[in-house]
C-alpha cells in the first residue's frame, strides 16, 4: 500500500487521539503473566508485536514465528529455555534471522540452556528445549542490545536462586533494562541496579495485581513531531500517560522544549502545544537512551530547516533495518545534506524539501512513521505503510482524524 499525505488545511491542528499501549511494556507484562497467571494487565497494546508475542506464549512445540517483533524474539527465547518440557523452534522475519542473539543463548548456556542454531550461528532460527535452569550468575556484553538482559531478568523471579548479572561494557538503552526491573518491583520481586551489577530476587508466587500498561511514548514521539511542524497554537492531546513514566521515550517531553513545544499533564492525558517558532538554528542529542526516536527527531530537524547531530546511535543498524542507512537515503531523497558513521548522524540546515517523494520504508514501521509528519511542510510519499502495524495499526487513521490528507495511490 502506497499513501499519498498531503498538507491540512489549517495548520494549527486541534484534536485528541487515544493512542495503544507500550508494546515494550505489553510484551515485559505478558511474559509475567504466562510466569505467574494470577497477574492482570490493562491497556494492552494492540500491536502486531504485541500479538505474536501472546500467540507464541500459548505455543508448547513447535514453530513460533514472531515476524519483525525483537523483544518477543528475544524474551521467548529465555522464557522457552526456562519451560521445561516445552520445546520450540523460535523464528521470525528474513530480517530477523539478521538479527544478532548470540550473546542472550551464550548467557542462557551458561545458566544451563538447550540452545541450538538451525541456520546460521548466532541468529534465529533457534530450537529451544525448556529445561529447569539451575546456575543464577552469568556476566554478558550489555553494549548490543539491552533486550538480551530484560530476557534474563524477566524469567529471574522464576529461577530457585533468582539471578545475578554482570553487564560487560558500556550499557546501551537503560532505561528499558529499568523498565524490565520497575515491572518486576510492580509485582513484589526484589531487584538491585547498581554499576553494573544486577540482582534479581527468586519469587514463588505474586500477589494478585493489575499492571497498567501506559500508552506508547515512542507512538507520542510522532505527534511531537507533527506539532513540532504545525502553526503556534496548534494542541494535541494524548491518553493514557503518566508522568512518572517507566518509558526512556518519554524523554520526548524535554526535546521537544528546543522545537517549540510544550507538554502538560492532566489527569492521563498530555496536552503538546506548539508555543514557540523561536528555536535553534542546530541541536544535539545523545540517543542512547531513546534510540527508537532518532528517525522522529532527525526528521523533525529537517522539517524545520535547523541542522542536527544526533549520536549514540550504535545500535541502529540492527534493528528493523538498517537504520542510519535508511535514514541517509530516504533523508538525501528529500534533499538534505546527511553523514552517518558508526554511531551518529549529520544533517545539515535545509530549507528546500523537494516535494511529492515516495519515501521507502523497508519493513520498519518507525521509517514510514517518522516521515509521516512532513506533510505538514509538502506532499510525500509513503511506500509499504502497512508497516505501521508493527507498533501503531491505527498510525494512518489517527493522522487522517489531525485533517493530514491520507490517500492510497
Ligand atoms: O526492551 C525493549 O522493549 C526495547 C529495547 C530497545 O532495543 P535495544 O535494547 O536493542 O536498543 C528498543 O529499541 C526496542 O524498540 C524495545
Ligand atoms: C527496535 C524496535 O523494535 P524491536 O527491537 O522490538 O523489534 C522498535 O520498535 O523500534
Amino acid at each position: 500500500m502506497r499513501l499519498q499525505l498531503t498538507i491540512p488545511h489549517d495548520k494549527t491542528i486541534k484534536k485528541s487521539i487515544q493512542i495503544t499501549g507500550s508494546k515494550s511494556e505489553t510484551n515485559r507484562s505478558l511474559l509475567l503473566q504466562a510466569l505467574f497467571p494470577n497477574l492482570k494487565i490493562e491497556n494492552l497494546s494492540n500491536s502486531d508485536d504485541g500479538e505474536v508475542m501472546q500467540q507464541g506464549l500459548k505455543k508448547t512445540s513447535g514453530e513460533v514465528d514472531i515476524h519483525h517483533a525483537g523483544t518477543a524474539m528475544r524474551f521467548l527465547t529465555g522464557y522457552f529455555a526456562s519451560q521445561e518440557g516445552k520445546e520450540v523452534i523460535l523464528t521470525g522475519s528474513q530480517r530477523m534471522q539478521e538479527r544478532p542473539i548470540k550473546i542472550l543463548v551464550e548467557a542462557l548456556r551458561e545458566l544451563g540452556a538447550d540452545i541450538e542454531y538451525v541456520a546460521n550461528e548466532g541468529y534465529p532460527p533457534i530450537k529451544i528445549k525448556g529445561k529447569k535452569l539451575t546456575k543464577s550468575k552469568v556476566s554478558l556484553p550489555a553494549n548490543i542490545s539491552s533486550q538480551y538482559i530484560s530476557s534474563l531478568l524477566l524469567i529471574a523471579p522464576s529461577l530457585e536462586n533468582g539471578l545475578e548479572l554482570e553487564l560487560v561494557g558500556k550499557i546501551t538503552s537503560v532505561p528499558y533494562i529499568k523498565m524490565t526491573l520497575a515491572l518486576l518491583e510492580q509485582i513484589g520481586v526484589g531487584t538491585s541496579f547498581e554499576g553494573n551489577h544486577i540482582k534479581v530476587n527468586p519469587k514463588e508466587s505474586v500477589d494478585d495485581t493489575t499492571l497498567v500498561v501506559e500508552s506508547d511514548w515512542s507512538s507520542a514521539s510522532y505527534f511531537y513531531s507533527i506539532a513540532a511542524l504545525s502553526n503556534v497554537g496548534a494542541e494535541i492531546q494524548l491518553s493514557s500517560y503518566k508522568s512518572n513514566s517507566l518509558q526512556g521515550d518519554s524523554v520526548m517531553a524535554k526535546i521537544y522544549e528546543d522545537f517549540g513545544v510544550t507538554t502538560s499533564f492532566s489527569d492521563n492525558t498530555i496536552t503538546l502545544t506548539k508555543v514557540s517558532d523561536d528555536i535553534a538554528s542546530h541541536v544535539e542529542y545523545d540517543l542512547s537512551n531513546a534510540p527508537d526516536t532518532a528517525q522522529t527527531i532527525a526528521v523533525t530537524c529537517l522539517g524545520l530547516g535547523i541542522g542536527g547531530h544526533l549520536t549514540g546511535l550504535h545500535t541502529l543498524p540492527i534493528k528493523e533495518t538498517d537504520r542510519l542507512a535508511a535514514l541517509k537515503t530516504e533523508l538525501t531523497k528529500l534533499g538534505a545534506q546527511v553523514e552517518i558513521d558508526a554511531e551518529s548522524l549529520t544533517l545539515q540546515p535545509t530549507t528546500d524539501i523537494k516535494p511529492n517523494i515516495a519515501i521507502d520504508t523497508y519493513n520498519d514501521h518507525r521509517m514510514a512513521m517518522a516521515f509521516a509528519p512532513l506533510a505538514l511542510c509538502t506532499t510525500i510519499l509513503v511506500n509499504d505503510a502497512g508497516v505501521v502495524s508493527k507498533s501503531y495499526p491505527d498510525f494512518w487513521e489517527d493522522l487522517t482524524a489531525l485533517g493530514i490528507g491520507v490517500q492510497e495511490v
